[in-house]
């Protein structure tokens, strides 16, 4: 039961949401029954089925429409005096400015990836609002409070990057069926149906062109007036057999291992079922591109089945067939999504026919797919969990209860009897490029790189800006944004490919640049170093960034021990992650010592960054706690009644 002096800071209150998914479902529910009157909520996304598992706001009849509109509605009807203000829309538009963030009490997320999350931080500093941040990733969850000042901000610390793998194992010595995906998804997809120019590991040559001095062909450009199907036979006899024959030449590698076997379509003695196959009248009609299916048409119904290899190379050409057939104008921009049906399938069949090369055990369509999509099934109660702790932290905040803020992780397994984990909030991080402007270095070429590539690779892709404006002294070397007059617009484009030495406003070493967000309304300063070279395998921006709170890469390490003496490739790596989505940080149980420096644990693990499904984060907080254990903990007892342990 809430105090009076809660009920009233509640009632007072006006709270923003952020996300009506997973956790904004119940979250929403929650705020209503504990009396919150005033709540606004964004939401970019319409229901989908696959939501309606666990979104108990929504129901079939919903599919299609504005989650954070239904999400009111159903609210409404058991809370019908309160105040629910739905947006949909995307958080990073331009409506939702400092002023508009400025209305609110407190900000509360429920979101799903990394780039909304940044936004809304520094919305939330730029406003002066306190956020309350959450994730949940299957068993594992976690609630965060951010106040100005007073506590780190979202970006105070690093968060762990995707996983990855070193190229070499990938592309020529898999040893688990997750690198077989990676090889099939983010190699031979994208290189099927991708961009074709893109730089691309997977040997595209049609034989070895040292030796003549005509170039070699590349044999995944599609001839013009060649059969899908003979097109599908080629690609097939060239990834699993030729390269195998190729990668078997190189006799040192295998000298540990044990050889890959070489696979052509003649050994899978397809030679009857591929006339049978493919069967395009077989073809449910469907106006939707991602339903069309391989499986369907050759007659394979359950998804949960391994298929065997002869059953995978079916499915390889016929999916091949299917995207030429039916989706040949997407081709040449697509990129692998775990919701296109077609696509998981050749993703599927493509990491099985290797596997199987590989004597590695093949999966199922259902496994491949959580595998590449790196889907950990979501838990509803987690959430539930999580949305009840998002409250307790708001209805702090709402009291300025700071002595009692509280980060909480939610753990799979109970760790000395605690199946949740509060920790004392730190202060905020003094060299965070985000809520402390520290200054940022760029070692860069300056007469070599364009102002585009400082804009691409810094300021978008590791700043996380949207609506940059780059300043040099006085001088505005860049800018976007609705209002901007024709002749400012022209100017910018042509700075844009100009080399930094070579702008209006000259940027050589030396040269301190401003960078600002518009929207939201942070300014970065960056020192920049002239740099002559850089090592393209190690530094592939041919940029390097210091002073971010970085994100810790996270090394298979079996992999890399297995391969990394292999070739001399072990520093590059391919990341596993199609999306850079569901991010959630799971940090060590470092406890009440307030601005003291702590670390990621070394496992630490993320729901982007386990392909295996399975999370063994309970070693994360337990091992951290053990390590810690002459810190101050925090730890709820049987009672839920909190208590603090100091430690000696
Ligand atoms: N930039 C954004 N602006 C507004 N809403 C966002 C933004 N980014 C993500 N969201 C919303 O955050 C919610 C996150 O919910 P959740 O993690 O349950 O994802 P989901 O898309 O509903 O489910 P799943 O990804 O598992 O299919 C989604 O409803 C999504 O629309
Ligand atoms: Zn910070």
């Amino acid at each position: 039961m809430a105090t009076e002096q809660q009920l009233s800071a509640i009632k007072g209150s006006k709270v923003l949401m952020v996300g009506a998914g997973g956790i904004g479902c119940e979250l929403l529910k929650t705020l209503a029954l504990s009396e919150f009157q005033d709540i606004h909520i964004i939401d970019m996304d319409t229901i989908e089925v696959s939501n309606l598992n666990r979104q108990f706001l929504f129901r079939q009849s919903h599919v299609g429409q504005s989650k954070a509109k239904v999400a009111r509605d159903a609210v409404l009807k058991f809370r019908p005096n309160i105040s629910i203000t739905p947006y949909h829309a995307n958080v990073k538009d331009p409506d939702f400015n400092v002023d508009f963030f400025k209305r609110f009490s407190v900000v509360l997320n429920g979101l799903d990836n990394l780039d909304a999350r940044r936004h809304v931080n520094r919305l939330c500093l730029a406003a002066g609002v306190p956020l309350v941040e959450s994730g949940t990733t299957g068993f594992l969850g976690q609630v965060t409070v951010h106040v100005k000042g007073r506590t780190e901000c979202y970006e105070c610390q690093p968060k762990p990057a995707p996983k990855t793998y070193p190229v070499c194992t990938i592309t020529s010595t898999p040893s688990k069926f997750v690198h077989c995906i990676v090889w099939a998804k983010d190699l031979l997809f994208a290189k099927l149906f991708g961009d074709k120019n893109q730089e691309n590991d997977l040997n595209v040559r049609s034989s070895d062109a040292s030796g003549s001095s005509e170039p070699a062909e590349d044999v995944f450009e599609h001839k013009k007036d060649e059969d899908v199907e003979e097109y599908g036979r080629r690609i097939y006899d060239h990834v699993f057999g030729h390269n195998i024959e190729v990668a078997l030449s190189n006799e040192d590698t295998w000298k540990k291992r044990n050889k890959p076997r070489p696979i052509y379509i003649k050994d899978v003695a397809l030679a009857e079922v591929i006339q049978q196959n493919g069967n395009l009248d077989k073809v449910p009609v469907s106006t939707d591109p991602l339903s069309v299916s391989a499986m369907t048409t050759i007659g394979l119904k359950n998804p949960q089945d391994v298929w065997s290899l002869a059953e995978n190379s079916r499915v390889f050409l016929e999916a091949l067939k299917l995207f030429f057939l039916k989706r040949g104008k997407e081709i040449g921009n697509l990129s692998f999504d775990k919701d296109d049906q077609l696509a998981v399938e050749i993703v599927t069949a493509a990491a099985n026919i290797r596997a199987s090369s590989f004597g590695i055990p093949l999966h199922s369509l259902f496994e491949a797919k959580g595998i590449a999509g790196n889907i950990v099934h979501a838990v509803a109660t987690t959430n539930a969990v999580i949305a009840g702790l998002i409250v307790i932290e708001a209805i702090k905040v709402l009291q300025d209860d700071v002595k009692n803020y509280r980060m909480t992780y939610c753990l799979e397994h109970p760790s000395r009897k605690m199946l949740l984990m509060p920790v004392e909030p730190f202060e905020p991080n003094k060299s965070c490029y985000v809520c402390s402007e520290t200054p940022l270095t760029l070692e860069i070429n300056t007469s070599r790189s364009k102002l585009r590539d400082f804009v691409e690779k810094i300021v978008k892709a590791k700043l996380g800006m949207s609506q940059p404006m780059i300043m040099h002294g006085h001088a505005l070397l860049y800018e976007v944004g609705d209002g901007l007059e024709e002749d400012m617009a022209t100017t910018y484009a042509a700075n844009l490919e100009k080399v930094l030495a070579q702008l209006p406003s000259p940027v050589t070493g030396g040269t301190v640049i401003m960078v600002e967000d518009l929207q939201q309304e942070l300014t970065c300063t960056i020192n920049i170093k002239h740099r002559e070279e850089f090592d393209g395998e190690k530094e592939p921006d041919g940029m390097i960034l210091s002073g971010l709170t970085e994100a810790l890469v996270q090394k298979n390490d079996e992999a890399s021990k297995e391969n990394g003496a292999s070739t001399s490739n072990v520093s590059q790596t391919v990341s596993v992650e199609a999306e850079e989505d569901d991010e959630l940080q799971i940090l060590p149980a470092v406890s009440g010592l307030a601005g003291k420096k702590r670390k990621l644990p070394d496992n630490a693990n993320s729901s982007n960054s386990d392909l295996s499904g399975v999370i063994d984060e309970t070693k994360i907080p337990r091992k951290a706690i053990d390590r810690e254990d002459s810190e101050a903990v925090v730890v709820l007892d049987g009672n839920g009644e909190r208590k603090k342990k100091r430690g000696q």
